[in-house]
C-alpha cells in the first residue's frame, strides 16, 4: 500500500447546462454535458509528513481531528479557510465518516493542496479538491470504497463532486489503478438530478482557450435568480448554458470578456462554464486554438485583470 499519493485535481467545463426545476430541498435538477479540463490543482496526501516531500511549514496549516484521525492540512492559498467548510477537508471527512468501525483507519493524514485554479469560477476547482481528497483518502485506507460508492458519498459534499470523482479517477488512472470500478470511468458524462446522476459517455475532443475576468460568481446566487424566471422551454442542445444570460447581465466584466473573445478569437464557439464567470472558447482544430492563444495572450484587448489559458478538453491524459 502507498504511503503517499500525488495527483492532479482537474477542473470541469459544462458544454451544455439546462436548469429544469427547483426542488423542495432548494437544490435544482439539471441536465448537463460535463467534460474534463486540462487545468488542475495538485493534491498530495500521505500517512507521514516526510512522505509528502513538501515543506509544509511554508504554508498556512490546520492541525485538526477528522473522525478521530489527526489531519495536518495545508494549502498555498489563504483566502479560503482550512476548516470544515473547505471542500478538501469535507472530502477527507466524507470518506473517514463512512469507514466501517472495524475498517483500516490511519492514525494520521497529511494533506497539501497546491491551488492554481481560479475560485468561484464555474469550473469546479473546489469540487476537484474534494474529489481528489476522497480518492486519495480511500486509496490510503486500502480502497474500501468503489468509484460508484465514492460518487454516492461525494454527492453530499457538493453537486459537482460525483462527476469530479469519476473524471479525476479516469485522468489519474495510473495512480488509482486499484480502485474498484475505475474501468467504467470517463472524462465526459451526461449529468442529471442535482449532479449525482452521472452517465459516462464518449468524450468530445476540443482545443480550448479559457479566460477568467478576475471576479468570482456565487453558484447559489445564479440558481436563485433563475427561480424568478418561469415558463421557459427546455434546451438540451450542446453549447447552451441556461445560466449565461443572468451572469452576463449581472456582471458587466463577464459580458465584456465574452464579447471580446467572440470578436477577437477564431473559435468555433464561446460559452460560459457553469455559473461563470469563466468563458470557454472551443476549437475543433487544436492548431487554430494554439495559434489564437499565442496571438491573444499579450494582445491589447486583454484587460489587466483577465487571465488566459490554453488547454484541451475531452482527451485522455496520462500524467503519471
Ligand atoms: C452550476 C454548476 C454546474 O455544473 O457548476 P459551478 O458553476 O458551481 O461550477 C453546479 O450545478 C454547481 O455545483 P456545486 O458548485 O458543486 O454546488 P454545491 O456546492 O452543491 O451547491 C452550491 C449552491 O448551489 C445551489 N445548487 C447547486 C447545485 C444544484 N443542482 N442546484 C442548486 O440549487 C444550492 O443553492 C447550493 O447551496
Ligand atoms: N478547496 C477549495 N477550493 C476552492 N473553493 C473552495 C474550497 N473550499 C471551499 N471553497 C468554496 O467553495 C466555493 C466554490 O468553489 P469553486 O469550486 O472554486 O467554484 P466553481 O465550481 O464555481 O468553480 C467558493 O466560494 C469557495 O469559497
Amino acid at each position: 500500500m502507498n504511503s503517499s499519493i500525488t495527483m492532479n485535481a482537474y477542473a470541469k467545463i459544462n458544454l451544455s447546462l439546462e436548469v429544469l426545476r427547483r426542488r423542495p430541498d432548494g437544490y435544482h435538477d439539471i441536465l448537463s454535458f460535463m467534460q474534463d479540463l486540462g487545468l488542475h490543482d495538485v493534491v498530495t496526501m500521505g500517512l507521514t509528513e516526510e512522505s509528502l516531500g513538501i515543506c509544509m511549514q511554508k504554508f498556512p496549516s490546520n492541525n485538526c481531528f477528522i473522525q478521530g484521525v489527526r489531519v495536518k492540512f495545508c494549502m498555498n492559498y489563504s483566502a479560503i479557510s482550512l476548516g470544515s467548510d473547505n471542500l478538501a477537508y469535507r472530502g477527507v471527512e466524507a470518506v473517514l465518516k463512512a469507514l466501517p468501525e472495524d475498517g483500516k483507519r490511519p492514525e494520521e493524514l497529511y494533506l497539501f493542496v497546491d491551488k492554481k485554479l481560479p475560485v468561484a469560477a464555474g469550473i469546479a476547482g473546489g469540487s476537484g479538491n474534494a474529489a481528489g481528497c476522497m480518492l486519495a483518502t480511500n486509496a490510503l485506507c486500502g480502497n474500501p470504497f468503489s468509484l460508484r460508492e465514492l460518487m454516492v458519498l461525494g454527492a453530499s459534499v457538493g453537486a459537482d463532486v460525483p462527476f469530479s470523482l469519476m473524471m479525476n479517477a479516469r485522468k489519474n488512472r495510473t495512480v488509482f489503478s486499484e480502485l474498484p470500478g475505475i474501468e467504467e470511468a470517463s472524462v465526459a458524462a451526461e449529468i442529471e438530478g442535482i449532479g449525482e446522476i452521472v452517465r459516462p459517455t464518449e468524450p468530445k475532443p476540443y482545443g480550448v482557450i479559457l479566460m477568467n475576468p478576475g471576479i468570482g460568481v456565487s453558484t447559489r446566487e445564479v440558481y436563485e435568480a433563475l427561480d424568478a424566471q418561469s415558463g421557459r422551454s427546455v434546451e438540451e442542445k450542446l453549447f447552451f448554458n441556461r445560466m449565461e444570460e443572468y451572469t452576463l447581465k449581472q456582471y458587466p466584466e463577464a459580458k465584456a470578456l465574452k464579447d471580446a473573445m467572440e470578436a477577437n478569437l477564431r473559435a468555433d464557439r464561446v460559452l460560459m462554464s457553469g455559473s461563470g464567470p469563466t468563458m470557454v472558447a472551443y476549437y475543433n482544430s487544436m492548431a487554430q486554438a494554439e495559434s489564437d492563444y499565442r496571438m491573444a495572450k499579450d494582445a491589447p484587448w486583454i484587460r489587466d485583470n483577465w487571465k488566459v489559458w490554453y488547454t484541451e478538453s475531452g482527451e485522455m491524459y496520462d500524467e503519471h
